[in-house]
């Protein structure tokens, strides 16, 4: 079922800017359900709970979203150690590409110092392969999908939805004095890049957190306090689960 040509599967529409409108903007946590850092669906959720990560099947597999900063990477080193899932980072597998120097690395980099998105081909690939390659029987997508066509690719692609939608909400200024505080050399930490990541965060990351809100299957995590804090709603919503 992860052998299927990705080119015949994407959608039409590509992963490009546009601005969000402004209700869209004012509304957005309104787009979710209910605010909370509860289950939304805890049947649905133990129903895909029973069909993942068992019998050679697939693993469970979770979707960790959020805006730039909004501490993503930080709460999923924390999950990976404590609730036993494999830590795959689409923005990490993106920079290895880099730094290995492979035929797609330039157009990578050229992509990430943009701030923009890099294409669905690329992207769901290397998830793909990285999936396919761990055996552990839960796996954290971390910053994937970044827009509808990334998450109608990979579903195409896989035959699967992800098991879990966790979303890290946090406000915007928060999240660029993380970023500009994170020290870690990347290319697109600067706050010309920032701005555009924050731009296609509204008008393309959102979108995929309201779709699997109107699915049920997105919480909501508040992303402001210390990483503790949210660790611990976080630590809730994973003992909540079957797994
Ligand atoms: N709750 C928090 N409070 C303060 N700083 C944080 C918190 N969570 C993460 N950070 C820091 O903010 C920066 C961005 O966090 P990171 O986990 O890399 O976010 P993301 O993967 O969503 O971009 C890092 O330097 C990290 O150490
Ligand atoms: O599925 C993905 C994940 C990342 N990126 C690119 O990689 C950058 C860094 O992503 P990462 O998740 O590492 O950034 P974070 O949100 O954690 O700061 C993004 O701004 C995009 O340019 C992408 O195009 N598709
Ligand atoms: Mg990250």
């Amino acid at each position: 079922m992860w052998r299927r040509r990705l080119s015949a599967l994407l959608p039409r529409s590509p992963c490009s800017s546009s601005a969000p409108s402004s209700y869209q903007q004012q509304h957005r946590h309104i787009l979710l359900p209910t605010p909370n850092e509860k289950p939304l669906a805890p049947i649905l959720l133990r129903l895909f709970t029973s069909q993942a990560g068992s019998d050679g099947g697939r693993p469970f597999i979770a979707f960790i979203l959020g805006g730039p900063g909004s501490g993503k990477g930080t709460q999923c080193s924390r999950i990976a150690s404590d609730f036993g899932f494999a830590h795959v980072s689409a923005g990490d597998l993106l920079r290895n590409e880099i730094t290995s120097g492979t035929d797609q690395g330039e157009l990578i980099l050229e992509i990430i110092r943009e701030g923009r998105i890099v294409p669905s081909e690329i992207t769901v690939e290397l998830v793909r392969k990285a999936i396919e390659s761990t055996t552990a029987k839960r796996v954290l997508i971390d910053g994937f999908p970044r827009c509808e066509e990334n998450r109608v690719a990979f579903e195409k692609l896989t035959g699967t939805e992800p098991d879990l939608v966790v979303f890290f909400d946090c406000p915007e200024d928060l999240m660029v004095k993380r970023l500009l505080g994170r020290n870690q050399g990347r290319v697109d930490d600067n706050i010309e890049t920032i701005k555009k990541r924050l731009k296609v965060f509204e008008s393309l990351n959102m979108p995929v957190v309201n779709y699997y809100s109107s699915k049920g299957k997105a919480h909501r995590i508040n992303a402001t306090g210390s990483a503790d804090e949210i660790f611990e709603a976080v630590r809730k919503l994973f003992s909540s689960l079957r797994l």
